[in-house]
């Protein structure tokens, strides 16, 4: 992606310039309200509203894990598993399913309303239906956010595992996860993207990990001082 983008004319971003490296993960951080969401609603397609000035390869088919869980509140935690096969009229893979709500941990609840559940087992539900998705390329905007720490490391290895050799783009507001997570980690700016130094070692990195914490630090210290 290549170019500016504007919302009801007020610029997000101008001359922003955002390659993907297929096959890995890059981590997109940056400060609150400054595009990062934008950026995956337009490689997503979901370009309503925003005015795109530039030029933009889209991937195709994505999985997308959008900020908000999106759930149908009229669904059981199953159907809303399966509600990608379901809405483009395919069959039902619910042993599938089902693998994805035990992994999450959620497979005592499927069949229950998204009402009945709290907001880290929703946020899992939204992952589980985004992991169902056999896609090249996967979006998630903070998926992880609302889950405590110790769930929260977890679902990233769980998801690191799932989605191996899948070009991943992850917003977070997290620099460990960026440190575990990322091959690629990104601040973006008013002005621009700035490239971190990713740790080199396989991801799910371990949380305590040396190069990890070096990351963490360096990540903080530039979302501290951007430029
Ligand atoms: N529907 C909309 N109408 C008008 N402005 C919008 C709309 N959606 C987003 N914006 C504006 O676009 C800018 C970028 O929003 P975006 O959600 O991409 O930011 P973000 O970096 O993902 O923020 P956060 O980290 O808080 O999720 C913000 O300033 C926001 O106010």
């Amino acid at each position: 992606m290549t170019g500016s983008a504007a919302i009801d004319g007020t610029p997000i971003f101008s001359q922003l310039d955002l390659v993907l490296t297929p096959h890995s993960w890059t981590c997109l951080l940056g400060a609150s309200g400054v595009g990062k969401s934008t950026v995956l609603r337009l490689f997503a397609g979901l370009a309503e509203g925003i005015t795109f000035n530039g030029s933009l390869s889209k991937p195709g088919c994505v999985a997308m894990m959008a900020q908000q869980d999106l759930l149908m509140p009229w669904l059981s935690v199953m159907d809303n598993v399966l509600l990608g096969a379901s809405l483009r009229g395919e069959r039902a893979d619910k042993p599938r399913a089902r693998d994805r709500l035990e992994q999450v941990g959620l497979a005592d609840h499927a069949d229950k309303l998204p009402a009945a559940l709290s907001g880290g087992q929703r946020q899992r539900v939204a992952l589980a239906r985004t992991l169902m998705e056999d896609r090249a390329v996967v979006l998630l905007d903070e998926p992880f956010s609302a889950l405590d720490a110790l769930t929260r490391a977890q679902m990233q290895e769980l998801t690191a595992e799932l989605l191996a050799g899948r070009t991943v783009l992850l917003v977070t507001h997290d620099p460990n996860e960026a440190a575990r997570l990322g091959q690629t980690i990104l601040i973006m700016t008013p002005t621009g993207l700035v490239d971190i130094a990713a740790p080199t070692s396989p991801i799910p990195r371990d949380i305590h990990a040396a190069d990890v914490l070096r990351a963490q630090a360096d990540l903080f210290d530039h979302l501290r001082r951007p430029t």
